[in-house]
């Protein structure tokens, strides 16, 4: 995308999500590029690739025009924007909240309802607004007495979202062949793990970060770093703010790096962003990582315009023991960590969450502000 103009790939016609192409002149992460055809036809080579991404950086570029259910993805991925659009500009504030939140329910994850932090005087919100639907609920593998989606979302646009959901696990699983085939993993636990029908904290989320107006905000943090509480994310962009360590990134502390250590993630036509999140490296005992990440308002000239993403998560089923797979690759475990109880996911995901959550407290207690040159 050196320039504006069409953005037509395998088909799918997303000129409408590319407001302004991503500037040529910013440090940028090269994330490398894995085919979801030879991934299903096994190619060993490419098994190797996938597995050495996964353990480091914890991010690759997944090209989804090389299978019809990629391109068929893509598709709904950009119709998921469409989408946020509608409805996160569509509706107000007290419409939007009228779809709830929920912690204790399900999975006991943040997997449903809409949230923002801050509004601002003139109504819009602050840093970002996000809306998550659950997998396990929608398509009622278990529904808690808690679940109810809201009275604006249409009958089609729930259908985009299913079918949404139930594209993003067969591709996931596509991942997780790639990875069991390079973790020499051969009865199929990986994937018996992360099976659409047995109830989980799946979900899909949509976000929007508004245009940035700098002399409203002066914050330039949108999305905090952290690593995601799940197995493995399908992540959506078409507008610049994800950034991600550099290879030889500076480590400060726990889920911390030097502020000249990020770099851009460009957003590339017709890929999905994957992620490892927490819940791999913990079935992996460490030899998959799962990746540091964060969200920055839009760079340059893209600032003004606001910024969708759709994110497309995996995670194992609620009973799963949290556990590492047997596989020759995975370290056994330490008589230390075999001292702590193995908790099944659904006990395991709200302590994770519980210290994202604190971590974005912190922050604001003690009134950090990023302030970005371009
Ligand atoms: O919007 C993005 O690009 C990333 C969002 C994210 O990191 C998350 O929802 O966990
Ligand atoms: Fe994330």
């Amino acid at each position: 995308m050196g320039s504006l103009g069409d953005c037509v790939v395998a088909g799918v016609d997303m000129t409408d999500l590319y407001p302004l192409p991503f500037p040529d002149d910013l440090p940028t992460v090269d994330l490398q590029t894995v085919s979801i055809a030879k991934l299903l036809s096994k190619d060993e080579a490419e098994a190797q690739r996938i597995f050495s991404f996964c353990r480091d950086p914890g991010f690759f570029l997944l090209d989804l025009t090389d299978h019809p259910e990629g391109v068929a993805l893509l598709q709904d991925a950009a119709e998921c924007a469409r989408l946020a659009k509608k409805l996160f500009k569509g509706l107000s504030i007290d419409r939007k909240r009228e779809y709830k939140t929920r912690q204790g329910g399900g999975a006991g994850i943040f997997d449903m309802g809409y949230f923002t932090r801050d509004v601002l005087p003139n109504g819009d919100v602050k840093y970002n607004e996000t809306m998550n639907f659950p997998v396990q609920d929608m398509f009622g593998y278990s529904r808690s007495a808690d679940f109810a989606l809201p009275a604006w979302l249409e009958a089609q646009d729930r259908d985009l979202v299913m079918r949404s959901m139930r594209r993003a696990n067969i591709i996931g699983n596509i991942v997780l062949l790639g990875l069991e085939q390079s973790l020499g993993i051969t009865d199929g636990k990986l994937r018996a793990a992360h099976r659409l029908e047995d109830p989980s904290g799946d979900f899909l989320r949509l976000l929007r970060y508004p245009g940035y107006d700098p002399a409203a905000n002066a914050d330039h943090l949108r999305f905090p770093a952290h690593k995601d509480a799940i197995s493995l994310g399908l992540l959506f962009t078409w507008v610049g703010g994800l950034q991600l360590p550099a290879p030889d990134a500076e480590r400060l502390a726990h889920e911390e790096i030097s502020e000249r250590s990020w770099r851009w993630a460009r957003p590339v036509p017709g890929t999905a962003i994957v992620n490892m999140g927490d819940a791999l490296e913990l079935l992996t005992n460490g030899a998959l990582t799962s990746g540091l990440h964060r969200v920055v308002r839009a760079p340059a000239s893209q600032a003004p315009h606001d910024r969708y993403s759709v994110l497309l998560s995996l995670r194992p089923a609620n009973t799963w023991p949290m556990t590492p797979l047997e596989s020759p690759v995975i370290p056994p475990l330490t008589e230390a960590q075999k001292m702590g109880p193995v908790l099944t996911c659904a006990e395991w995901g709200p302590a994770k969450l519980k210290a994202l959550g604190n971590r974005f407290t912190e922050r604001e207690q003690k009134n950090e502000l990023l302030h970005l040159k371009d």
